[in-house]
């Protein structure tokens, strides 16, 4: 694939509004951009998703620096690529730290596309030409609040919406929440807040109707969900506990969801997620593409991603301007009536916007191959 270079850019970008959830409140996003060049002039742009703390999963910006620089951009440098599923072999060696790894996965991805000519998307095997997205709430100061936010959202078109809960903030709310959408399809993420003590509360959660409970109980764990899996009719859908297609064949042998939500960074790239995407459509088994509060490029990313068919509920990956006063891509990402049509030109099909990159960019380091 000829990489002459590889940039790694350190951005810096605010919400438009803070995010909450059962561990706490995101308002500043750092994250990298990772940029590979190839001799023709062609540039391949990924995204790292890991928070600057580590609350969601282990990783951390500071992490995922350490783990690219000192370890998976050597590999890279060393080694010559014909094609971008061979990366994830290569880092292979390096256990864990998906997030670094997909960051870097993902801008040979995106090259790989340009060079070929042809959408992510279409690199990816994906055929869908426009894909259904919904929407991801936080937890709000009050019910109110979170109703009159739905409601904008319904009203928007989103064609699922995702609520936060967290012990004390459940119950009572969904009930709300349910009595105001009778027919909106409505599921709630805990991120792991709720332990074996809590099944009960998770077991009255039955009465509401949700399209899923996603990841309720530890985010290591698959043998207590596939206990309360069995218990209740809600299906679970797991989130931070899957990080490759072995972790997926193991939840699904136990029982211990019936939904999957893959994200590109969790499991270490997009041929990962390919991997698990093929299994859960071999097993019958719904998937949607988690959000990670996503700059425009790892936007794209998870929207090529989706064109795959076993994406058949709608994902995290709203429009742009939910999280952003400016996005770092062109055109932003638009969701219309919760439907984004998938861009057709080569690779990830936005441009990068290059004045607002600059704005948010702390530093750039430069990897010569
Ligand atoms: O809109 C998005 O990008 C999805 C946001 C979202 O729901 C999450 C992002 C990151 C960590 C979690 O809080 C949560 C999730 O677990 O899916
Ligand atoms: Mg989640």
């Amino acid at each position: 694939m000829s990489i002459k270079q590889l940039k790694l850019r350190k951005l810096r970008m605010n919400l438009k509004h803070p995010f909450s959830t059962s561990f706490g409140t995101i308002q500043k996003k750092e994250f990298f951009i990772t940029e590979a060049i190839d001799v023709h002039g062609n540039h391949g742009y990924g995204e790292s998703v890991a928070f600057s703390s580590p609350w969601y999963t282990e990783e951390t910006v500071a992490t995922n620096q350490h783990v690219m620089e000192d370890f998976l951009i050597p590999i890279l440098q060393e080694n010559k690529l014909h094609h971008p599923d061979e990366v994830s072999k290569l880092f292979k060696p390096i256990k864990g730290n998906n997030m670094a790894k997909a960051a870097l996965e993902g801008a040979i991805w995106d090259l790989y596309a340009k060079q070929k000519n042809i959408s992510l998307a279409e690199a990816l095997g994906g055929k869908k030409r426009q894909i259904e997205v919904g929407i991801s709430i936080g937890i709000q100061s009050t019910v109110n609040e979170l109703i009159e936010i739905i409601s904008q959202n319904v009203e928007a078109g989103y064609k699922r919406i995702k609520l936060k809960i967290k012990p004390g903030w459940d119950f009572e709310v969904l009930q709300k929440v349910r009595t105001h959408f009778p027919d909106t399809m409505i599921m709630a993420d805990a991120n792991s807040a709720y332990t074996r003590e809590d099944i009960w509360q998770l077991q009255k959660l039955d009465d509401f109707n949700l399209m899923m409970i996603e990841q309720p109980l530890a985010h290591d764990d698959i043998v207590d969900h596939a206990k309360l899996q069995s218990t209740i009719h809600t299906p679970i859908c797991l989130d931070e506990s899957i990080h490759s297609l072995g972790d997926t064949r193991k939840a699904y042998e136990l029982g211990s969801c019936k939904i999957i939500n893959i994200k590109i960074g969790r499991v270490g790239g997009l041929t990962e997620a390919k991997k698990i995407h093929d299994f859960c459509l071999e097993h019958n088994i719904p998937v949607w593409c988690g959000g990670m509060l996503e700059s425009g490029v790892g936007r794209a990313h998870n929207i090529a991603l989706t064109t795959l068919s076993q994406f058949t509920l709608p994902g995290d990956t709203a429009g742009s301007s939910n999280y952003w006063e400016k996005d770092i891509i062109q055109p932003e990402v638009i969701a219309e009536n919760g439907v984004i049509h998938v861009p057709d030109s080569p690779g990830i099909g936005y441009e990068i916007d290059k004045n607002a990159l600059d704005e948010f960019t702390e530093w750039v380091k430069v990897f010569q191959f």
